[in-house]
């Protein structure tokens, strides 16, 4: 039940519970990856099967479109949809930006992607995510298999000349093997502490060859709904500069959330 649930995984739930009030029937929306991202489409597909919302589904990983569908969610392609009404997705860590680090999952490329092209992005986060400056989590970059020691070699070079890195990139691993994306690319997990200058540094690591994609996501987050592990929901939205706050007391009762606790 509830009570075996650690707090972060209540704050989890809660922050996905809220989300999901923005979801308008008829919407076409993003579908992040990760464990708070997947409370979200257990939520959604609740709305969808008992108070029959239609909206359409874009997974931006394999493991959340087997789970969209598991949970009766119409699944389609971004290219099906071509344009999103928003995006739900979870990250590492955000700032008071709303800039944020994503990728600890491995799916940041389709996850920028769809961000991307949605009218709006809200990241669900539990409240041990806020950061004051983003890289204490090490930032995944997406590399090409081809060379990838090469393009190790030339990110940790260029990192060290802007005073940003040391020798403090490593390879993601799968037990004896790389980490393999969706895309069927590898990840480096590059350890910084602190990032400075996010925007700068995004560019930089997009411009080298055999980089696809970093986890860095700039001024593409609109709003963050923080949760607490006591019930509390924070919707924090960085254009209307407003902060508005709420309690989830149905913990105990809610079918969904007593389903996953069993
Ligand atoms: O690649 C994975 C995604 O960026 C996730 O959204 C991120 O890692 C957060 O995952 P979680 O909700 O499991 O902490």
């Amino acid at each position: 039940m509830s009570g075996e649930l650690s707090p972060i995984d209540k704050a989890k739930f809660v922050a996905a519970k809220r989300s999901v009030d923005f979801v308008e029937d008829g919407m076409r929306v993003g579908l992040g990856t990760g464990s708070t991202a997947a409370w979200m489409v257990r939520c959604l597909g609740e709305l969808v099967r008992e108070d029959g919302l239609r909206i359409k589904g874009v997974p931006t990983s394999t493991r959340t479109a087997q789970l969209a569908r598991e949970v009766g969610i119409e699944v389609i392609s971004l290219d099906e949809a071509k344009w999103l009404d928003l995006t739900i997705d979870g990250a590492d860590e955000f700032d008071s930006s709303l800039n944020l680090i994503k990728g600890g999952g491995g799916a940041l490329l389709q996850e920028k992607i769809v961000a991307t092209a949605s009218d709006q992005m809200i990241v669900i986060a539990d409240i041990g995510k806020q950061v004051d400056a983003l890289g204490a989590f090490p930032l995944p970059i997406e590399v090409i298999p081809f060379g990838w020691q090469t393009t190790q070699a030339l990110v940790e070079e260029t990192l060290i000349s802007m005073d940003v890195l040391g020798r403090n990139s490593t390879l993601r691993m799968n037990g004896q093997r790389p980490f393999v994306t969706d895309e069927g690319n590898y990840i480096l997990d590059l350890h910084l502490n602190r990032i400075g200058d996010a925007r700068q540094l995004a560019m930089v690591l997009n411009q080298m060859p055999g980089v696809v994609e970093n986890g860095l996501f700039i001024d593409i987050c609109d709003c963050v709904i923080v949760g607490f592990g006591d019930g509390r929901v924070e919707v924090r939205d960085i254009n209307a500069g407003t902060v508005e706050e709420s309690r989830l007391d149905f913990l105990e009762d809610d079918n969904l959330f007593s389903d996953l606790s069993d």
